[in-house]
């Protein structure tokens, strides 16, 4: 059994009025049916172009939002039928996120110490007098001193800084983390310390992660399994090395594409440029979500939705909603001119 399992989740936010939409009725669809899960132990990671979905996905994963519709089951047991005290206890326990910036995650006004001890005193995990052992704990744990937890977030550098929101997290000893883009706002030369960090704590707390960032190398380096977001739908997901080795979407294609990679010649990716932004999550196009953007699209593409189906010759945990996978999967160098006649991006876009 998964430790966490959405099915079907949809959320929909009412559209922002500005000055340019005055009038204009509609909802956002930012996730829109999605099935996903993660198993115990896990690093799942999610990728996808702004705007797609993901820090919605990763909201209501934490217990931030509730779905519009479908259900999130923990441990098998459906999250929405609990009562909301029930909720509140079990997701703020055993999930826990990791945000971008952790100056903004951190009180300037509280000593590091106190803010790492909020979620045991909260929660009372442990006795008041146990309180002060155990955040010197979490910060060795992290790699910091004990020493640090007298001081305030502006005397931490931003790795340090996110090594405490790290050990914020871990304080009410979670199940399940989520990272939303953890590393982006920090120096390229700390983010492999940072992320080398999660990868010890998870082999030694067996800690599940759900991983979102923009960078497809890190998110490989992370990840057990990854899962590709377009407009709020999942359109591929499947064990990592399956997926870069064997992409069977035009989209997880055209994104890793753009990782300039150190392989063979005749092992790379055709670069991809991809043309425009997604379309509206409040108007998306009938057919396949991507279809306006796809460099392989047939005209079929623009009026049936692909299921997601399991890729022919992949594992049988790799999946994609695509009407040409099996093309995709099998071309690689040269495959915009080995795919059936693609439509002309005037034709697409009439
Ligand atoms: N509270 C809200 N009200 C209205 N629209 C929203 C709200 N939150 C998100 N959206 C819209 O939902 C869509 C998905 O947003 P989301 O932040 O989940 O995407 P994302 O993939 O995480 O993007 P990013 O990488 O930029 O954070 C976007 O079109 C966004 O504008």
């Amino acid at each position: 059994m998964p430790l966490l399992e959405l099915e079907s989740v949809r959320r929909f936010y009412k559209q922002k009025h500005t000055m340019f939409s005055r009038g204009t009725h509609g909802q956002v669809r930012a996730v829109d049916g999605v099935d996903f899960t993660v198993d115990q132990g896990e690093t799942v990671g999610l990728v996808g172009e702004s705007g797609c979905g993901k820090s919605t996905l990763a909201r209501i994963i934490c217990g931030l939002e509730a779905p519009s519709e479908g259900t999130v089951r923990w441990n098998g047991a459906d999250v929405g039928a609990m009562s909301a005290a029930d909720r509140k206890s079990l997701l703020h326990r055993e999930v826990q996120m990791v945000f971008q910036d952790p100056h903004a995650s951190l009180d300037p006004r509280r000593s590091v110490g106190q803010s790492i001890a909020e979620g045991v005193t909260t929660h009372r995990l442990l006795p008041a007098s146990k309180v002060d052992a155990r955040v010197g704990e979490l910060l060795t744990q992290v790699g910091l001193n004990p020493e640090h937890a007298h001081r305030y977030p502006h005397e931490f550098s931003g790795g340090q800084l996110q090594r405490i929101g790290i050990a914020r997290a871990l304080a009410v000893e979670p199940k399940l983390l989520v990272c939303d883009e953890p590393v982006s706002a920090l120096d390229i030369s700390v983010r492999a310390q940072v992320l080398n960090l999660l990868n010890r704590l998870k082999r030694e707390l067996g800690l599940s992660i759900v991983f979102i960032a923009h960078d497809l190398d890190v998110v490989q380096h992370m990840s057990d399994r990854i899962v590709t977001m377009y407009l709020g739908k999942v359109v591929e997901q499947g064990d990592c090395d399956d997926v870069y080795a064997a992409t069977a979407h035009p989209y997880t294609r055209a994104l890793l594409s753009a990782i300039p990679r150190k392989l063979a010649p005749d092992e790379r990716l055709e670069r991809v440029v991809l043309e425009g932004d997604p379309p509206s999550p409040i108007d998306p196009p009938p057919g396949c979500p991507f279809h306006t953007r796809c460099y392989a699209a047939v005209e079929r593409c623009a009026t049936d939705v692909p299921a997601l189906r399991s890729v022919p010759g992949g594992q049988p945990a790799h999946h994609a909603s695509c009407h040409l996978a099996e093309q995709i999967t099998r071309s690689r160098v040269g495959m915009v001119s080995t795919l059936p006649s693609p439509l002309s991006l005037s034709e697409r876009n009439q």
